[in-house]
């Protein structure tokens, strides 16, 4: 069975893709002179309008340079790239496009901490947002306003507008990095490892308020993650990268439930999670190579 090539159209709300990625690749002078790093290699995947597409894989197979692609942080070598059916495979010339790109397309790292600006009170980090994405229509009253709503539905209510981000726990910090994102009303928000350094039960509130964003408003998330379980929760199709490449693709459950691609498999089996089966690894070469 190969699932490796479909392009599937199975967006959560269907209609055009707003994310289109086409032979995709990525090449890096590498540490050793003419030997470049292959970082991603004819990728091509959609990411429909309220969609979560998981983008996973082990370190170093490529999926925050595809991420980084996407939001402009770096070039495409080669394939096409588009948003909203506008390419950014060759760059961004105007200021102008470059605010436009980011009101579209939103990037929530793994650290907040190092994302935020530490030395802004939180109201100010989401108000800053609000103002910069609002064009000349807001004011810095409106913007507040906006912030102290935004801030409230990602349950950081008013106690936390005056504090700083060193005063917050992790899941709060990912809070407000989560509420800077919506400020600019983006279509596809990146999460990019948003929730690995969190516990497990901070985890889940995260995953939930990703999914209740996702109810009310429409929004696509790109979800870059190594973990299954995770994903597993979020994400309704999902590509696997190795190396650079995309080696399996499916709806979530569906290649969870079975997976038939020995590294998704292996991937799976790493899992050290309750609800998962883990499969030891020696019995997994024997079931991939009968
Ligand atoms: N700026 C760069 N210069 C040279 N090589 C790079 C650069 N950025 C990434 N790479 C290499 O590209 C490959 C893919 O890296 P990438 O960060 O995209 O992987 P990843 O799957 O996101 O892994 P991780 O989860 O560890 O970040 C790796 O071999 C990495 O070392």
């Amino acid at each position: 069975m190969n699932r490796t090539h479909p392009v599937e159209r199975t967006g959560a709300s269907g209609g055009d893709p707003i994310v289109v990625a086409r032979g995709l690749r990525k090449v890096f002078p590498g540490p050793v002179k003419d030997d470049p790093v292959i970082a991603v290699d004819d990728v091509s995947f959609e990411l429909y309008p309220n969609e979560c597409l998981a983008i996973v894989g082990e370190s170093g197979s490529g999926k925050t340079t595809v991420a980084r692609m996407l939001v402009g942080l770096e070039t495409v070598t080669e394939g096409e790239l588009s948003v909203r059916g506008e390419s950014r495979a060759k760059g961004v010339k105007h200021l102008a496009d470059r605010r436009r790109w980011a009101r579209e397309v939103q990037y929530v790292f793994q650290d907040p901490y190092s994302s935020l600006n530490g030395r802004q009170r939180v109201g100010e980090i989401v108000a800053t947002s609000v103002a910069l994405h609002a064009g000349r229509g807001a004011t810095r009253t409106e913007a507040r306003g906006r912030a102290r709503e935004i801030l409230d539905s990602v349950g950081l209510g008013e106690r936390f507008v005056d504090k700083f981000p060193h005063q917050l726990s992790g899941g709060q910090r990912q809070r407000v990095a989560i509420a800077r994102a919506l400020a600019a009303d983006p279509a596809v928000i990146v999460l990019d490892e948003a929730v690995a350094a969190l516990d497990v039960s901070i985890q889940a509130q995260i995953l939930n308020l990703l999914a209740d964003i996702r109810a009310e408003r429409e929004v696509s998330y790109l979800f870059i993650s190594h973990d299954l379980a995770v994903v597993n929760q979020i994400s309704d199709r999902m590509i696997v990268m190795e190396q650079g490449r995309v080696v399996d693709r499916g709806r979530t459950a569906e290649l969870l439930a079975d997976p038939v691609h020995p590294y998704t498999r292996s991937l799976r089996a790493a899992v050290p999670r309750p609800g998962w089966k883990p499969v030891r690894r020696e019995r997994l070469a024997v079931q991939a190579t009968a």
